[in-house]
């Protein structure tokens, strides 16, 4: 059984995967750190050094040995890893995968990143808030077609990590 935590940036997939994991007895894995170990690199300075698109064939290559494993593990994606390519056709067609949308408002993913931008190089150009808040308005309208075919869509607004994960365990049953 693994569990896969999709969502915006910000939403708290890193957050939320590494408490969970410890709450079931999991491994924890998180794509951006298996990239990040494998490059020997920050996702910024993959993203400065060699490109988005280099990026991203890294992102499925890693995706298609994380959907290989074969222990129980809690895996937390990147914001984007469902948006490219068939990259959710293969998280659907995986049999032992149930998957979970962390969803949050705008308002809120707006927050939350305004303040943990630099790190993430998708938005860290963007100068002020209202750029920010119109980039995700906008991104989340195209992303949001993906992370809706996740097996269970959260609804993390205003809820602590806490009753996140409880919700959780409770659909996992
Ligand atoms: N339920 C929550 N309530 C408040 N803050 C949270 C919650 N979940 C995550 N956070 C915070 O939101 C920020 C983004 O979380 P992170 O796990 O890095 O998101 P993601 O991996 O989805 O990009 C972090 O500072 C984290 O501590
Ligand atoms: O949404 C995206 O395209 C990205 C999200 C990031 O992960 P988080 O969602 O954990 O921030 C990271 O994979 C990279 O910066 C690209
Ligand atoms: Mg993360």
């Amino acid at each position: 059984m693994k569990i896969f935590l999709l969502g915006y940036m910000g939403s708290g997939k890193s957050y939320i995967g590494k408490r969970l994991s410890d709450k079931l007895g999991y491994d924890f894995l998180d794509m951006d750190n298996q990239i990040e170990e494998k490059e020997g690199k920050s996702i910024s300075e993959i993203f400065d050094k060699k490109g988005e698109v280099y990026f991203r064939k890294l992102e499925r290559r890693t995706l298609e040995e994380l959907i290989q494993r074969e222990e129980p593990a809690v895996i937390s994606l990147g914001g984007g890893t469902p948006c490219y390519g068939d990259n959710m056709e293969l998280i659907k067609n995986a049999s032992d995968i149930t998957s979970f949308y962390l969803k949050l408002n705008i308002t809120n993913l707006t927050d939350r990143l305004d303040k943990e931008k630099e790190h993430r190089p998708m938005i860290s150009h963007l100068e002020d808030r209202e750029k920010l808040e119109e980039f995700i308005r906008k991104h989340l309208f195209e992303r949001g077609f993906y992370y809706n075919q996740s097996n269970h869509v959260i609804s993390c607004d205003e809820k602590s990590a806490k009753e996140i994960i409880e919700e959780i365990s409770e659909k996992l049953g």
